[in-house]
């Protein structure tokens, strides 16, 4: 839940005062920052802090628990290379998108696109364009940031640097005008409120080195975002891969919703005509419209998501070109053409890559946010330089669900209409074994 903002922006060292202060009528903490700040916005945690001053970049508002969190080596760990002793650390760059309005704040998708040599658009509008992988925009805030060490380590540490230079944002697939590069490493995604839950329980789960680090919420010309790490911050013109997870990609609920209240949609009747002019029922050709359940499946079954668990959705490589053409990627082999593509001849990467998801595997058979949530439509996104860095990170949660207790899921059960399955964890296998599969003979 957000409110409006109360007091002054907090300075850094009233920030814990603040934390322990002001609390929610359940006694959660709150953070108030001032709507007409003097453009100052602060961040703490209990390991570290920083501290901007320009007026770009966006305003901290209420949020409830929304305590920040640093990006730290652990959130940022890389397989195969630390981080903290990597020679790019000090290449740390950033980014912001500002300057669209939120009328353009458009739900349409990245998708069908294959392009390259995308330049950064220097403009909101120019990024509301309909080409795949659009990049992000030059960085916006002076890199006046400073990230200073943390008074206790624990398993977090932060980086002491300052950004040299600028890196910009790309978004492989998703809905366009959902994002903005937030500067200083940081990342806002339109906000709803079930994936502020979700990644605020993430910052205390066993699963929060595999989730970007979150910051809370912010607002920017009215509309409210969820302020997240930009994980390509730490890497040099990246190669980026995002896999959607789980046999199944739309709520139980919504399936509910489509058989109480059904909608069909005109938008998705001409994604399948585009992709299989056949593809649609004699009754559907006749609406010129599908219900999104009913699109859901179609493409789960057109792809690999019904019979492997996960489905590449985009994949843009360091050379800039992007495609997004996998809508048909659906046996193992098609997919394991795409994935070799995507790593390239590099066995360095791909034992990266390999070794970061056997981690995230353990993690996940034990994690009791995962244990307790229906993960739908959730990516896992890899990325990887030149110099062989490598990191993988569950991202998009919105529509990741808490389940009734005592209900649980074990993420491997086939789903049956009421058992609230999603799969993601049988498809972290088939990745697993697809990926190894790939491995060189030694
Ligand atoms: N924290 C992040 N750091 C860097 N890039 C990110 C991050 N989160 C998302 N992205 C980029 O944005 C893209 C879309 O992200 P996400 O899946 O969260 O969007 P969405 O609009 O919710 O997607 P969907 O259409 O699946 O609902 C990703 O493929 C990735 O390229
Ligand atoms: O990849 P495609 O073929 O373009 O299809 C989209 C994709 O399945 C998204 O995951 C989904 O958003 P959600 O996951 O948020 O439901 C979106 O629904 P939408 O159009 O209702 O946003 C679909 O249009």
């Amino acid at each position: 839940m957000t409110k409006t903002p109360m007091t002054k922006a907090p300075s850094l060292r009233s920030m814990g005062d603040m934390k322990h202060n002001s609390q929610t009528s359940s006694g959660d903490p709150v953070w108030s920052a001032n709507e007409k700040t003097d453009s100052t916005i602060i961040a703490a945690d209990n390991h570290s802090h920083y501290e901007h001053t320009n007026e770009n970049i966006p305003q901290v508002v209420i949020t409830r628990d929304a305590r920040p969190y640093r990006i730290d080596l652990e959130a940022m760990r890389v397989s195969g290379l630390s981080v903290g002793s990597h020679p790019d650390e000090e290449s740390i760059c950033s980014d912001s998108g500002f300057g669209g309005s939120p009328a353009s704040l458009l739900l349409r998708k990245l998708s069908n696109a294959s392009s390259s040599g995308l330049s950064p658009a220097s403009s909101f509008e120019e990024y509301e364009d309909d080409r795949g992988c659009p990049e992000g925009f030059p960085d916006e805030v002076p890199r006046s940031v400073t990230w200073k060490k943390p008074r206790s380590t624990g398993t977090s540490s932060s980086l002491s640097v300052t950004p040299k230079k600028s890196q910009p944002w790309v978004q492989v697939v998703g809905h366009a005008g959902s994002f903005h590069s937030g500067g200083d490493g940081m990342l806002l995604k339109r906000h709803t409120e079930g994936e502020q839950l979700c990644l605020q329980r993430l910052m205390d789960d066993s699963l929060r080195p595999f989730v970007p680090g979150y910051h809370g919420v912010v607002r920017r010309s009215e509309q409210h975002y969820n302020m997240m790490d930009n994980l390509l911050t730490h890497f040099n013109s990246p190669a980026i891969m995002d896999c959607k997870m789980g046999t199944r990609t739309y709520l139980e609920e919504e399936l509910v919703k489509a058989q109480e209240r059904p909608q069909p949609r005109q938008d998705m009747y001409e994604k399948m005509v585009d992709v299989d002019p056949e593809a649609p029922t004699a009754e559907e050709r006749a609406q010129q419209a599908v219900l999104k359940t009913r699109y859901m499946q179609w493409r789960e079954t057109l792809s690999s998501t019904t019979t492997l668990g996960f489905r590449i959705d985009g994949i843009k490589k360091a050379d800039g070109v992007c495609n997004t053409n996998f809508k048909r990627t659906k046996s193992r082999e098609q997919v394991m053409q795409a994935l070799q593509d995507f790593v390239g001849s590099h066995t360095l990467i791909l034992k990266g890559y390999l070794r970061r998801l056997q981690e995230l595997r353990l993690v996940l058979e034990t994690s009791k946010f995962f244990r307790t949530h229906e993960v739908v439509g959730s990516s896992l996104l890899f990325v990887h330089d030149s110099t062989g860095k490598t990191g993988v990170w569950m991202i998009d949660f919105g529509k990741t669900v808490p389940l009734p207790p005592p209900l649980t899921l074990d993420h491997r059960t086939p789903w049956v209409e009421g058992n609230r399955e999603d799969g993601y964890l049988w498809g972290l296998d088939n990745l697993i074994d697809v990926l190894t599969d790939m491995l060189p003979l030694s």
